[in-house]
């Protein structure tokens, strides 16, 4: 695969020195989120030489960690020849330059958001989706622009060359000026692009067809999961945020009913804020569905923690009301004990595994129970000339009976409120009591 081979190619690891601050949280200790961290680092290409934590419940101001732990690292970097510090949580601009006077000279400092920036950037395929990590990137640099003219400026003051743009205008100013005339620039590309693509949804909308999205923590199995369900060939990868790009394939149900399915970017904790305001209309995708699958590594320690920050990314994005089911992915890594546990704590849950396709079925079953929750029971006696109206009911519809007569095809059906009006000149009989 070409997507593998540009790993291959472009390899030229960095050595990392990762660092945490331990705040006492039970639900993401600092081991577990620098392990995270370290998966980050090895997708965006770097490798981990040393790690450094400290116990602190908030931030030293100046530089993030205390400065006695700042030397610290700083020695870390230098026994383990180091070319980059990253810190596990957001630093300030002021910090990060603090820190980068601390840590030998050609150390770069950065923080979890920068690493996350540039693994998006390496994974964006396309152009919606390099431009939101653009967006994102510039949005992240605007705060963090140092006059690295600074040392120009005296010279300039005193005329010359490099004076004369910008009147009474530092360096600084003048990058400012670019990187937001930039971010404009970009904002208003993405607002054509959102545009199609709402056009698209609602496109999709006005098919009637039910949309279901997958969502959750990022190697979740999202992806596996589309392709155990559709062949829809999406990448999926041992590595954090394969997907960037959302992937809609239609599916039909048994009972013949066609949906839509889309494979959707994943979560993570301390998702930079930025990135989710730049994702916005990817993210509309989840946000706009009828049902989300949120998809959990079943499999992973911090289990519960991951699917508590899913929850919060999804009242983020407004899609708190949208009906949910919780989809227990990679149960094949799970003993009975470990299953029998899940199931106890998620009773509406389902567990599946997108390797061994075990649970599919009832992952499928689910899905049509939750579509046809809005049908309307009807019974139609459709007229012969109109076969257009016995496809729909075949390729929409959950046929319970059907018979054709000297007038006509009687139906019995259950049906979405989409299409259920294209039938009522037809309506022998409806059942109320199925109304939901
Ligand atoms: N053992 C096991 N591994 C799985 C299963 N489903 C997915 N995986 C593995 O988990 C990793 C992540 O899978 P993806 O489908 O790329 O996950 P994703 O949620 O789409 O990830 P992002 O797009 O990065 O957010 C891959 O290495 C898969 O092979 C499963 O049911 N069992
Ligand atoms: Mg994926």
């Amino acid at each position: 695969m070409s997507h593998t081979k540009h790993f291959e190619i472009e390899e030229v690891r960095e050595r990392a020195v990762l660092v945490g601050i331990d705040r006492g949280d039970a639900a993401w200790p600092v081991s577990e989120s620098l392990a995270e961290l370290e998966r980050l680092a090895n997708t965006a290409g770097a490798d981990v030489v040393a790690t450094a934590s400290q116990k602190l419940d908030t931030p030293n101001a100046r530089t993030f960690i205390g400065s006695g732990k700042a030397e610290e690292v700083a020695e870390l970097c230098r026994s383990f020849a180091a070319d980059v510090v990253i810190f596990d949580d957001e630093l300030t601009p002021s910090q990060q330059t603090n820190l980068e006077k601390i840590v030998p000279r050609d150390v770069k400092v950065i923080d979890r958001t920068a690493l996350i920036l540039d693994i998006f950037a390496l994974h964006a395929a396309t152009k919606e989706g390099r431009l939101q990590v653009r967006l994102a990137q510039n949005q992240y640099l605007l705060p963090r622009l140092r006059g690295m003219w600074a040392h120009l400026a005296s010279n300039r003051m005193g005329g010359g060359v490099g004076s004369r743009f910008g009147e009474g205008e530092s360096q600084l100013e003048v990058d400012r000026r670019m990187v937001r005339k930039r971010i404009t620039s970009i904002k208003r590309e993405l607002k054509q692009l959102s545009e199609v693509r709402a056009l698209q949804r609602e496109s999709r909308y006005k098919s009637g067809m039910f949309k279901v999205s997958l969502a959750g923590y990022t190697n979740a199995g999202k992806s596996s999961l589309l392709n155990a369900l559709t062949d829809a060939g999406v990448l999926s990868y041992d590595k954090l945020f394969a997907t960037l790009d959302s992937t809609t394939r239609k599916f039909v149900l048994p009972e013949g009913r066609e949906i839509t399915l889309t494979d959707t970017v994943g979560f993570i904790q301390k998702l930079p804020h930025n990135l989710v305001e730049a994702f916005k209309s990817t993210l509309d995708e989840i946000s706009g569905a009828d049902l989300i699958l949120h998809v959990i590594d079943a499999s992973s320690p911090e289990r519960e923690a991951q699917m508590r920050s899913v929850e919060e990314v999804l009242g983020q994005i407004g899609a708190q009301d949208i009906k949910r089911v919780e989809v227990f992915n990679k149960v094949d890594l799970l003993d009975e004990g470990e299953l029998c546990a899940l199931a106890n704590r998620h009773h509406d849950a389902i567990a599946v595994s997108a390797l061994t396709q075990a649970g599919i079925d009832d992952l499928v079953r689910r899905i049509a129970v939750v579509a046809s929750a809005h049908d309307r029971l009807v019974s139609v006696l459709v007229p012969y000339d109109r076969g257009d109206l016995v496809s729909i009911a075949h390729e929409r519809a959950l046929i319970v009976r059907e018979e054709h007569g000297e007038s006509g095809t009687r139906i019995d059906m259950q049906i979405g409120p989409a299409y259920a009006p294209l039938f009522d000149t037809f309506l022998i009989e409806e059942d109320k009591s199925k109304a939901s």
